[in-house]
């Protein structure tokens, strides 16, 4: 695969102070004595960025993602938050499930205040905390309704308001956009971009969509086929205006999206 796409200096400049505030340090992951999901993963994560997990099926990113999380042991190796060694989930970081993992009976404001009741946060603070939310996902006036009542697309951002309300740091998306249609995923992806600017969170995104990882990220880790291998870290040098539209018609945009699949392709001849 050709050498990873370099950032210009002027988008590299912010994250070049940014200090890593995820550490995956030589990890490896075997289910079962015997199938190997992850090979000696290595990586660092910068403060405030978004990274895309992208690889062909099988390849270890919602294990990876997981072990970030603390949700799964790695067989070898460590996993550092700000410094520490972590030792399972932890209030740092918000791990969005693919499922989005809502309680049917409770209202949409009940669960995105979720995350906060299970922190004990007094029932007053933690509403106004997940009403500020639920307004910022794009949910105002759905407080009192319950998921049956809402799409998948709406039951996702539910997903969202719970994680960003228990102000993590690092917000872990697990295919959040796999389940809801082309035109919904596009409105979300929008929305990511846009949050993202607002929260200075630092989001790590498993996806298996080229074109997805390409049009919201900073940084895509491409790993390869099983044993998940590190195989390329590629920055982007996408210019995000005004217009999220525009993103889509940048030539860069299209090269990266080109070359990334010519990448990947090679595994599947
Ligand atoms: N609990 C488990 N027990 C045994 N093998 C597992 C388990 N979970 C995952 N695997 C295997 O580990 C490998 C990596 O799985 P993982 O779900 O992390 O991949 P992925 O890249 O997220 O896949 P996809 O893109 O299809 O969601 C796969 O071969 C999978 O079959």
């Amino acid at each position: 695969m050709a050498e990873p796409i370099v950032a210009a200096p002027e988008r590299r400049a912010a994250s070049d102070v940014a200090a890593p505030i995820v550490e995956v340090r030589g990890v490896h992951k075997i289910y079962n004595g015997d199938v190997v999901a992850l090979k000696d993963i290595n990586l660092s994560f910068e403060e405030g960025r978004l990274t895309s997990l992208l690889g062909p099926s099988g390849c270890g990113k919602t294990t990876l993602l997981k072990i970030i999380a603390g949700l799964l042991e790695p067989t070898a190796g460590e996993v550092m938050v700000k410094g520490r060694k972590i030792t399972g989930p932890g209030p740092e970081r918000a791990f969005v499930f693919q499922d989005f993992a809502l309680m049917p009976w409770a209202t949409v404001l009940r669960n995105a205040a979720f995350g906060l009741e299970l922190r004990g946060v007094p029932a007053k603070e933690r509403n106004e905390t997940a009403r500020h939310y639920v307004e910022e996902v794009g949910l105002k006036g759905f407080e009192e309704k319950y998921p049956h009542e809402l799409s998948g697309g709406m039951r996702q951002r539910v997903g969202l308001a719970r994680a960003l309300a228990v102000n993590a740091d690092v917000l872990l998306m697990d295919e959040p956009f796999s389940a809801v249609d082309e035109q919904t995923r596009r409105k979300f992806q929008e929305d990511l971009i846009r949050l993202r600017e607002v929260e200075n969170k630092t989001f790590l995104f498993v996806t298996h969509s080229i074109e997805e990882a390409v049009y919201v990220s900073d940084r895509i880790i491409l790993l390869s086929p099983r044993p998940g291998r590190v195989n390329n870290v590629i920055d982007l040098d996408i210019r995000r205006g005004d217009d999220p539209e525009a993103i889509r018609r940048d030539p860069n945009y299209l090269d990266t999206v080109e070359e990334i699949w010519r990448g990947i392709k090679q595994y599947l001849d």
